[in-house]
């Protein structure tokens, strides 16, 4: 059967679970992170196809630290759980890096925390940060920063983590590479009659009932995390697939349009959900007004908004912040996220982006709003 969700999916963010990457918690699996980053290469060369940009979800660093460190049964202590993380993490990312550099390829780690993710501006300097080192050719293998997170900001296990990477990055698609085939009608190690699922609908409310937790002892979310991922990555409008980590090249086959596993899809739109993830998000904190020749870039030719075209700024707000773009007549044209906040985007109106660096000591983005991070209202 061929799927098209993966083979037209050109951002994919792909998720690996701990019990795969450790071996169930054996030590890390140098000859499995090889394969998928082989994989991750070819896939970012365009090789059989269109290059791909592709950013890696690894779990995998508690498990490796526990053994490191020589410590047979999960501590219940946090800060211990933190720590084997700290340890663990140095072989994870040393492992990707060999590993993606046997394939000439360049590699990154990034660590987040759900603080980043909730706080605009961080959120904003994320997304430029990921944005760029996908432009650079560079795969981004990120985890959860555990060493400043306990239990009740975390984001617990990867699978959220990867939904909300998909979101960040408005990816086509997050794969969920598992120790199973897919998702069942049960817990097939619980569960011999369970039947598997090849197709639903992100966010169907009975998908959950199948899904159970996790099956071995390293795992952390089981099923219904990554049922709950696929719902949530749909909301930017990304469908998931599940699939067996240890599938002979699982990547590259559902880029060429196989169907493995058990896809998830979306079913909004990227550039609808994105809209809609706007309009969710709507708590204004200010505007800008722009001249004739900018309300008609944006209206008419969906450009991003630049500085030069701004005539005033209203209210206080900061980098991150949603505003309104307004014609002379004040009439509202667009909303978005502020690159700059209110006090650097007063020195900016009217001005070039070659005097940025004069006007604030520093450059950032040429764009005051970015198209991808606007609205145009009234556009369809
Ligand atoms: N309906 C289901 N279909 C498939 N697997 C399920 C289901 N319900 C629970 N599971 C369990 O979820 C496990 C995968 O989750 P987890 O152990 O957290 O893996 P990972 O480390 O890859 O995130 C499987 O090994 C399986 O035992
Ligand atoms: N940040 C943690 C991952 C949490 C976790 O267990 O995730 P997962 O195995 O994907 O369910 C780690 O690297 O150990």
């Amino acid at each position: 059967m061929v799927s098209s969700v993966l083979r037209d999916a050109r951002r994919i963010v792909v998720k690996v679970g701990s019990s795969l990457v450790t071996n169930e918690g054996r030590g890390l699996d140098e000859v499995a992170i090889g394969e998928w980053c082989r994989q991750l290469a070819a896939l970012v060369r365009g090789q059989g196809g269109e290059p791909r940009e592709v950013i890696m979800v690894s779990s995998g660093a508690i498990a490796e630290g526990m053994k490191r460190l020589g410590w047979s049964s999960r501590p219940g202590e946090i800060h211990e759980l933190q720590a084997a993380a700290a340890v663990g993490q140095m072989g994870l990312a040393q492992m990707y890096e060999t590993k993606l550099r046997e394939q000439s390829m360049g590699s990154a780690q990034v660590l987040l925390t759900h603080a980043d993710l909730a706080d605009r501006e961080r959120y904003l300097n994320a997304r430029s940060t990921l944005l760029t080192l996908l432009r650079l050719g560079v795969v981004p293998v990120i985890n959860e920063n555990d060493t400043v997170v306990t239990d009740e900001i975390k984001f617990g296990d990867n699978d959220t983590l990867g939904a909300l990477v998909a979101n960040l990055v408005e990816a086509d698609a997050l794969v969920i590479l598992t120790d199973q085939k897919g998702l069942y009608t049960a817990d097939p190690r619980r569960d011999p009659q369970a039947q598997f699922v090849h197709e639903a609908q992100a966010g169907d409310a009975a998908l959950e009932a199948m899904a159970g937790g996790a099956g071995s002892s390293i795992g952390k979310g089981g099923m219904i995390t990554k049922i709950l991922a696929a719902k949530r990555a749909a909301g930017s409008g990304a469908s998931t697939v599940i699939a067996w980590g240890r599938e002979p090249d699982v990547l590259l086959r559902l880029a060429r349009g196989e169907s493995i596993g058990t896809l998830l899809v979306a079913q909004t739109q990227k550039n609808q959900a994105r809209k809609q993830w706007m309009v969710d998000h709507l708590q204004l904190r200010g505007s800008v007004t722009v001249d004739a020749g900018a309300a008609a870039k944006l209206r008419e030719d969906g450009k991003s908004l630049l500085p030069i075209g701004m005539v005033a700024v209203e209210g206080d707000f900061v980098r991150g912040d949603v505003i309104a773009v307004r014609d002379a007549g004040g009439t509202e044209i667009a909303r978005g996220l502020a690159n700059y906040a209110s006090a650097e985007a007063r020195l900016l109106c009217r001005k070039p982006s070659a005097e940025f660096e004069r006007l604030l000591g520093y450059a950032a983005e040429p764009e005051m709003v970015h198209r991808d991070n606007m609205v145009v209202l009234g556009a369809r």
